[in-house]
């Protein structure tokens, strides 16, 4: 949403600087109409300077935001979901992480990827402004899945809410990604950070994201693991099996990176979960 309005350096700054240190937009707004800014005008100034459309706006003017929902972790040794039996071969507690084994099978893995494959494009990130980019961190090639847009992946994301107790409609669209020898990715969190003056954008839908699922559809012949440096763990891809970790905002335990695949290719299926519906069901 871009404004005509003349906006103050001075207001630019003191409206950066106040969401940064943490207060949230709706103080921001109470903050400006307390001094004598009319509301549709401070609406519209703040969206301009935090580059975010007026409509994420709305969302966060609602009432209260209740606490969003959290995944269940599954416990070992077995969990059972949707009919199949898959295998919790490791826990730890600081980040909550489970590997779970056997989480697809063989068939479903093969068939993910061929069904991938044709729209592979090159990874992006999200921006501070909340923009897709281009990152030279992220050198692998991906695409999204629309939510339930196949019966295979409408069976992974049933197999996944009900594993986790989560609804499916707090899921985004499964990505698959994929890895040639040198690519990686590097060091990162998966949830949103509050002091990015994106973070309004980002999160207006679905809130903050909870947990990941990172499914393993092949097996690269050396290296490729997903690593969590602030706990020395590197979980091995496996194909069918998957690592699931949960997080709370500003969790650092939680960093983890794609290790560079060192010979052969890797692909994955992650499934980034929200706390709060990020779309409306599949009717398919
Ligand atoms: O490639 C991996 O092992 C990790 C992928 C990842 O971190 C993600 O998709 O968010
Ligand atoms: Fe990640």
């Amino acid at each position: 949403m871009k404004s005509h309005l003349p906006i103050r350096p001075e207001l630019r700054d003191w409206i950066l600087s106040t969401t940064r240190a943490g207060h949230s937009v709706d103080a921001v707004l109470k903050l400006m109409q307390d001094s004598g800014y009319d509301p549709r005008q401070s609406r519209t100034i703040v969206a301009t300077v935090l580059n975010m459309p007026i409509s994420a706006l709305d969302a966060h003017a609602q009432p209260a935001k209740s606490q969003g929902r959290r995944t269940r972790h599954p416990e070992p040794p077995q969990a059972i979901a949707e009919g199949r039996t898959i295998d919790v071969s490791l826990s730890v507690e600081s980040p909550v992480l489970r590997v779970l084994n056997n989480l697809l099978s063989q068939g479903e893995c093969e068939a993910l990827i061929l069904e991938a494959k044709p729209r592979l494009q090159r990874a992006m990130t999200v921006d501070s402004g909340g923009k897709q980019q281009v990152d030279a961190r992220r050198t692998s090639e991906g695409m999204f899945f629309g939510i339930g847009e196949t019966t295979l992946v409408k069976r992974i994301e049933q197999r996944i809410a009900t594993l986790l107790s989560i609804p499916v409609d707090h899921g985004e669209g499964l990505q698959v990604l994929h890895y040639l020898p040198g690519q990686q990715y590097e060091p990162h969190h998966d949830w949103f950070d509050p002091e990015q003056p994106g973070f309004a954008a980002i999160t207006a839908k679905g809130g903050q994201r909870i947990a990941s699922v990172v499914m393993y559809l092949n097996t690269p012949e050396a290296g490729g693991g997903t690593a969590f440096p602030e706990i020395g763990l590197t979980v091995t891809a496996l194909r069918g099996s998957a690592v699931y970790f949960a997080y709370d905002t500003g969790d650092t335990a939680s960093l983890h990176a794609g290790l560079p695949v060192l010979k052969g290719e890797k692909w994955i299926a992650t499934k980034w979960l929200r706390e709060r519906p990020f779309q409306a069901p599949s009717r398919k």
